[in-house]
């Protein structure tokens, strides 16, 4: 059972890359069925902050990380905690669509499921499921079996999406995920978002302030200033993080002053 209010939570996150101090004391809480915005300059630890929700962060060489980070009560970093489960818990979708090229599209759906060793949880109903909720299935059901590269770049991304969800996911860390794609492809990335929440926690960084409003319940401000590691300057509703900060700094980002 939980011993949190909040699905996910970082408590005291500090992030090196080798010597370099890079992220400083970022506590956040992200609830279940919300979606939680990361704005801020770039260079200012955005994504390194959202690698280590999901202990991708390790991965990294020269990486170094201190703090907890809590999912369902659970320390995700505890000694007992295998980094693989926390990944297949953790879905994350990258700011580049990056599906297998010359694997099908049902195939993309299902590879996360044959990589883990999970196939007996494979099914054609699963995949449909997955291409519904990543809002797609009525685009490709009839050409399940044509190359993920046969699609255009906001399906692929979608695609990715529904990779994702095969995994059955309790939270979704989304990296810039439109920032390559048309106003089209992203107005329907960010219906897939308000979908998804109703059934997970989101986190997703972003650098357009419209897209934070449209998609975010709870907005996290982040800022490097003058050489110091990135830390949280402001973090609460949208609503108000835009329309009344309290920092004169958050104020002058949202409002396109700087960065
Ligand atoms: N693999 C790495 N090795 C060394 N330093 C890194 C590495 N990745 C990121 N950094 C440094 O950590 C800091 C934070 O980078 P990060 O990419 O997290 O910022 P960001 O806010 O996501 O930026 P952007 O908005 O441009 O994507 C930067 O100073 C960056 O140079």
């Amino acid at each position: 059972m939980s011993t949190s209010n909040f699905y996910l939570e970082s408590k005291d996150i500090n992030v090196w890359f080798g010597e370099r101090h890079v992220l400083k004391n970022v506590s956040l809480q992200f609830p279940s069925n919300e979606v939680t915005a990361l704005i801020g300059p770039s260079g200012c630890g955005k994504s390194t902050f959202i690698r280590t929700l999901n202990r991708m962060h390790e991965l990294i060489s020269g990486a170094g990380l201190a703090g907890s980070v809590l999912l369902d009560g659970q320390d995700i970093y505890g000694e007992e905690v295998d980094p693989t489960s926390v990944r297949l818990r953790v879905g994350m979708v990258f700011q580049k669509p990056n599906p297998f090229p010359t694997m099908s599209i049902k195939e993309n759906v299902l590879s996360g499921l044959k990589l883990s060793g999970r196939k007996n949880e494979i099914s054609d109903d699963l995949v449909e499921t997955s291409l519904k909720r990543a809002s797609m299935w009525t685009e490709v059901k009839d050409r399940l079996n044509d190359p993920a590269i046969s699609l255009s770049g906001g399906q692929q991304q979608r695609l990715c999406i529904a990779r994702s969800l095969a995994m059955n996911p309790e939270v979704l860390l989304m990296d810039e995920p439109c920032s390559a794609l048309d106003p089209g492809s992203t107005r329907r990335i960010e219906e897939t978002i308000l979908e998804l929440k109703e059934s997970m926690s989101i986190v997703i960084v972003t650098h357009n302030m419209q897209q934070a409003q449209r998609v975010s319940d709870k907005t996290a401000f982040f800022l490097a200033e003058d050489g110091n590691p990135g830390r949280v300057v402001e973090f609460g509703d949208t609503e108000d993080v835009f329309n009344k900060p309290i920092d004169p700094r958050t104020n002058d980002y949202v409002n396109g002053h700087f960065g």
